[in-house]
């Protein structure tokens, strides 16, 4: 193992999946939440007594498609949630009218996930400060270029109630020298907080219309496990919480990577078989990574879960990055062109991805362990001709 792997956060080796899942995966709904809190480890802070508050920082699709769950299981379990949930939404103009309040006038976020109905206790609020003000569970879902603004935002204003939890669903790494960190690690370090990460395979619009899917939460005790499962599980949002949060964050991050390889084969015209070859290439080199560089790490994560092969799949068929990589290969132009061309204010993910995980592997000196993740970054960053990413891989 690399010295990095000191320096993230880790998690404990068994077993791999709470036990207690299960039962609240089959019965969900049916096991009262007084059971589900008094089961498992004790976290590192007492968890705070009465109703949880549920705040949501980030208003893209994914975060109001997580909102808009998040919101209909807070009127679902009354007893056990406040009502009302806020959702942290950075003011824009939309027809001459502010974003928040239009959303809360018409109950859709008519920027970034129109024709979606929210429900009424979803309320879009413009402060940071007075969306988490008494928030017991915070999900972070801002694009990752934005989180340390976010989060330092939220250390100024001392906002943060001391006995909350968190969740990440944000997709990328922090990488700075040799030392690379999940963001749940990163919330956990700038927030003292112990925080969960929510990743799978997650369309948002597709999540938001209620089509069939599968998540997976990676939890740091199983008293989060329960809570954090209670906020999201949906008929047709099926939750599934592991031990293994490293895993969870690191399949979401590097997924985007190879779906901008799984894009350059579209842009290149290549076919099913090739695609094929990159989602395992790319899949191994996930897991391997994760495995290498942290410990406590579970290979099942990748192979078993909605976060690791379940999500390499979609994302490299119908996300953001496949589709923005793939107009790379057509255009020529840009990934910062394309991303503002294509994306309608959305922010792609994968290629700071590629870049922080080619800088991580440098200082390490393992460059050449992974050559798919190499080649996506030379080929985005270093003019390295499309066509050259299969050659001899
Ligand atoms: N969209 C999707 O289908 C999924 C996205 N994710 C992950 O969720 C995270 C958030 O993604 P999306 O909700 O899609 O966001 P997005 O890509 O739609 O970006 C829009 C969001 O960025 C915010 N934003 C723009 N400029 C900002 C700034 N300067 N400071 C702070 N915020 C700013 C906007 O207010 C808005 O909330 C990403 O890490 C993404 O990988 C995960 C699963 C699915
Ligand atoms: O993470 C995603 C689906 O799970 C979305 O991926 P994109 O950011 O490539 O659209």
């Amino acid at each position: 193992m690399s010295a990095a792997a000191s320096t993230v956060s880790t998690a404990p080796s068994s077993p791999r999946q709470y036990p207690m899942f299960d039962d609240l995966h089959i019965a969900s709904g049916a096991t009262t939440p007084e059971r589900r809190l008094s089961l498992g480890d004790l976290p590192p802070s007492p968890l705070p007594s009465g109703k949880h508050r549920i705040a949501v920082i980030g208003s893209g699709s994914w975060g109001t498609a997580l909102a808009k769950i998040a919101a209909e299981n807070a009127a679902r379990h009354a007893d056990m949630f406040e009502p009302t949930v806020n959702m942290w939404v950075r003011e824009k103009q939309v027809n001459g009218k502010k974003l928040t309040e239009v959303i809360n006038k018409t109950h859709t976020n008519q920027r970034y996930l129109p024709d979606v109905s929210l429900p009424a206790n979803l309320i879009a609020v413009p402060r940071l400060p007075d969306v988490v003000r008494n928030a017991t569970l915070i999900v972070f879902v801002t694009p990752h270029q934005f989180l340390p603004t976010v989060i330092s935002d939220l250390k100024r204003a001392g906002a943060i109630h001391p006995q909350a939890r968190a969740v990440s669903a944000i997709k990328g790494v922090e990488v700075e020298g040799s030392e690379i960190k999940t963001f749940a690690s990163v919330i956990e370090r700038d927030l003292s907080i112990p925080c969960s990460a929510l990743s799978g395979a997650n369309i948002a619009l597709e999540v938001a219309l209620e089509q069939f899917c599968e998540t997976t939460i990676g939890c740091p005790s199983a008293a989060d496990s329960a809570l954090w499962h209670a906020v999201f599980d949906a008929h047709s949002f099926r939750v599934t919480c592991v031990e293994d949060v490293n895993g969870v964050s690191l399949g979401g991050a590097l997924k985007n990577v190879v779906a901008l390889a799984a894009g350059f084969v579209d842009g290149l015209r290549l076919g099913g078989n090739t695609k094929a070859a990159i989602l395992r290439i790319g899949l191994k080199e996930m897991t391997e990574f994760c495995l290498e560089f942290f410990e406590g790490a579970q290979r099942n994560t990748f192979s078993n879960e909605s976060a690791g092969v379940a999500d390499l799949i979609t994302t490299c068929y119908g996300g953001r990055n496949r589709k923005c990589a793939e107009e790379f290969v057509k255009s020529g132009a840009s990934f910062d062109d394309i991303e503002r061309r294509l994306l309608n204010g959305q922010k792609l993910q994968g290629t700071a991805t590629a870049e922080e995980v080619h800088a991580f592997l440098k200082a390490h000196g393992r460059v050449a362990a992974y050559p798919l993740f190499e080649r996506v970054y030379q080929i985005a960053f270093n003019g390295m001709p499309p066509a050259q990413l299969v050659k001899g891989l």
